[in-house]
């Protein structure tokens, strides 16, 4: 179905994306483009593609990645929108800018053309990500075939567009969130006595062993934390003090913070 896949904007979350594409379609030819050219060189040196000016991607490709960032998204687009309105073969655009809807990526675009918006989240790069998507003005072939085409990135869930940057704000944020919490029980650790280098690796070890427990076993986190909080043990202790202060209330706030962020980046 995509036969050509590039990418605009070689960046962190658009490269990840591309090398999940290019295993979930290894028959696809690969082009990429980026401001700065090393960095598309560079990815289309590890992926067998070819680097290329973003004008080609456009005219080329049957699915276009945009990887830029929302605020370049205008101007990236006003240039192309020549280029993709001289096509006369179906294509597909797939952002995966925050805050930008379906709509929004066809008005730049000067085109009713077919839109897929992604969220996905840095985790994809090894694998573990997570990928929600919608599709406007696609057919449910292309939507098939984007679904079986990104299945290497990780969890991959089709979404109702009005979910997006909820699901954004869970887990396209989410992974510098969770960097925090790491970062924090490393330094208790540390505070404690603990080698630097051993108290990241074990608190990075612990919020995937977590994860994975939980999703195998079915578990609520509910369940998950009272099977380590002993009777009048220490765990519960350390609960206490993130009740205290507001832990719950915090990771909440985080994740309504993006989404807030998210509607305005969207006006
Ligand atoms: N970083 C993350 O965790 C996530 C990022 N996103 C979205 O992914 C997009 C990219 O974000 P990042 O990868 O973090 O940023 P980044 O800064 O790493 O990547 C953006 C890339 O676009 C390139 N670029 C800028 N202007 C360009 C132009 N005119 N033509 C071609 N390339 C151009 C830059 O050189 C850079 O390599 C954003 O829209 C962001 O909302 C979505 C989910 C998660
Ligand atoms: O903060 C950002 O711009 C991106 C969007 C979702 C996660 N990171």
């Amino acid at each position: 179905m995509f036969s050509s896949i590039g990418l605009i904007g070689a960046g962190t979350m658009g490269s990840a994306v591309l090398q999940a594409a290019a295993k979930g379609a290894p028959e696809a030819a690969l082009y990429c483009s980026n401001r700065t050219p090393a960095k598309a060189q560079a990815l289309a040196q590890q992926l067998g593609g070819q680097a290329v000016d973003n004008a080609a991607v456009a005219r080329t490709c049957s699915l276009i990645f945009l990887g830029v960032k929302p605020q370049m998204m205008a101007g990236v687009l006003a240039d192309l929108a020549p280029i993709l309105a001289q096509r006369t073969d179906r294509f597909v655009l797939a952002s995966m800018a925050a805050g930008l809807d379906a709509q929004a990526i066809q008005t730049l675009a000067g085109g009713k053309y077919p839109v897929i918006c992604l969220m996905p989240n840095t985790p994809v790069a090894v694998g573990a990500g997570v990928v929600q998507y919608y599709g406007v003005d696609t057919t449910q072939e292309e939507l098939d075939a984007f679904q079986t085409l990104m299945a290497p990135a990780g969890l991959v869930d089709s979404i109702e567009p009005h979910l997006l940057p909820a699901a954004s704000g869970v887990s396209g944020c989410g992974p510098a969130f969770c960097a925090l919490f790491i970062e924090a029980l490393a330094d208790g650790g540390v505070a404690c006595g603990l080698p630097r280098a051993k108290a990241l690796a074990y608190a990075a070890q612990m919020v995937e062993g977590t994860a994975k427990l939980m999703m195998e076993k079915g578990l609520h986190p509910g369940q998950l934390k009272d099977g380590v909080c002993s009777p009048g043990g220490t765990t519960i202790q350390g609960v206490r003090v993130l009740e205290e202060r507001g832990f719950r209330a915090a990771a909440m706030d985080a994740v309504i913070a993006t989404f807030e962020k998210s509607q305005s980046l969207g006006k």
